[in-house]
C-alpha cells in the first residue's frame, strides 16, 4: 500500500499574470479525510484541478497511488474519482443515461453499471427524476448526479470540490454517511469546502490554502491546537476588514 494517496509537489499554475496556484505542496495519506479550506479565490479549484488531470500545472508534479496523473494517466485516473466545481459533463442525457455512457467509457461491465447507476440514483434521490435531462437538473441535483459519476468505478481515491455546496440538509447528511463508509472501508477522500463545521465533523487532516500557498497543514487537532476551526481559518487567513457598515447607501 502506498502511504499516501494523493501527492502534490510543487504545482504551480499561472492565468495571464496572476499566479493562482504559488508552489503547493500536500501529501493526502491513504485512508485519510482531508479537508481543503481557503477564502473565496485562494486556488483550491485550480490545485484539485491539477490533482485529478483536468487541468495542466505550469510545474509540478501530482501523483495518484504512486501514479502520475500526466504521464500515466490511465492508470492514475482508474484510480480516481473527480466531482470537479462547476460539475461538466455531458449533461443532454439523463441521470441514467449519464452513469451508463460514464460507465461504459470506464471500460466497466454494463450489467455492473446498469446495476450501481440505478442503486446510486435510488440512495441519492434521483431515480424519480427519470427521463429530465442533466442539464435541466437543479444546483444540487447536479451535484449529485457528479458525485454519482465519481463513484460509479469504486475508486480508492475520491477528491471533490465542494461537493456539499447546493445540496439540501438531508441529501448533505447522507453524503456524509456515504464518505464516511467510504473512508472506514479503506477509501481515501479529499475534499475543498467553505463549511467548517463539515470540515470539522468528517476530516481527519485539514490544508488551509491562501493566496495560492499552503499556510497551514496538519491533522485536524493539530491544525486546531484546541481553538475551532473557524478561529484557526480567521488567525490564517486574516480576519475582515469591512464591516457591512460602508454600504450606506443600501
Ligand atoms: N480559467 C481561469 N482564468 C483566469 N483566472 C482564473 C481561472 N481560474 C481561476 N482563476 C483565478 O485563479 C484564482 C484562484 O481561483 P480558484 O477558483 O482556484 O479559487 P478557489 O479557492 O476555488 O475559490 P472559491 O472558494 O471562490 O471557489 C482566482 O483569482 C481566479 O480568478
Amino acid at each position: 500500500m502506498t502511504d499516501n494517496a494523493l501527492v502534490l509537489r510543487g504545482l504551480v499554475k499561472r492565468f495571464d499574470g496572476l499566479t493562482a496556484v504559488g508552489g503547493v505542496d500536500l501529501y493526502v495519506p491513504t485512508g485519510s479525510f482531508f479537508g481543503l479550506l481557503g477564502p473565496n479565490g485562494a486556488g483550491k479549484t485550480t490545485t484539485l484541478s491539477m490533482a485529478v488531470g483536468l487541468l495542466r500545472p505550469d510545474a509540478g508534479t501530482v501523483a495518484v497511488l504512486g501514479h502520475d496523473v500526466w504521464s500515466d494517466p490511465v492508470t492514475a485516473k482508474r484510480l480516481l474519482g473527480a466531482l470537479p466545481d462547476p460539475v461538466r459533463t455531458f449533461d443532454r442525457l439523463s441521470g441514467s443515461e449519464l452513469l451508463a455512457y460514464i460507465g461504459l467509457l470506464r471500460g466497466m461491465d454494463a450489467a455492473v453499471v446498469d446495476a450501481r447507476a440505478a442503486e446510486l440514483l435510488d440512495v441519492l434521490g434521483l431515480a424519480d427524476a427519470g427521463r429530465t435531462l442533466v442539464v435541466d437538473y437543479s444546483a444540487g441535483m447536479k451535484k449529485k448526479i457528479g458525485l454519482a459519476c465519481a463513484l460509479l468505478h469504486a475508486p480508492r481515491l475520491l477528491v471533490l470540490d465542494e461537493p456539499f455546496e447546493a445540496v439540501d440538509p438531508v441529501s448533505g447528511a447522507l453524503i456524509r454517511d456515504i464518505l464516511h463508509r467510504y473512508v472506514a472501508g479503506g477509501g481515501t477522500v479529499v475534499l475543498s469546502s467553505h463549511v467548517m463545521e463539515v470540515v470539522e465533523r468528517l476530516c481527519s487532516h485539514v490544508a488551509i490554502l491562501a493566496g495560492g500557498q499552503v499556510r497551514t497543514v496538519g491533522t485536524l487537532d493539530e491544525v486546531r491546537q484546541g481553538r475551532s476551526l473557524e478561529d484557526v481559518f480567521v488567525h490564517v487567513v486574516g480576519g475582515r476588514v469591512a464591516t457591512g457598515a460602508e454600504l450606506s447607501w443600501l
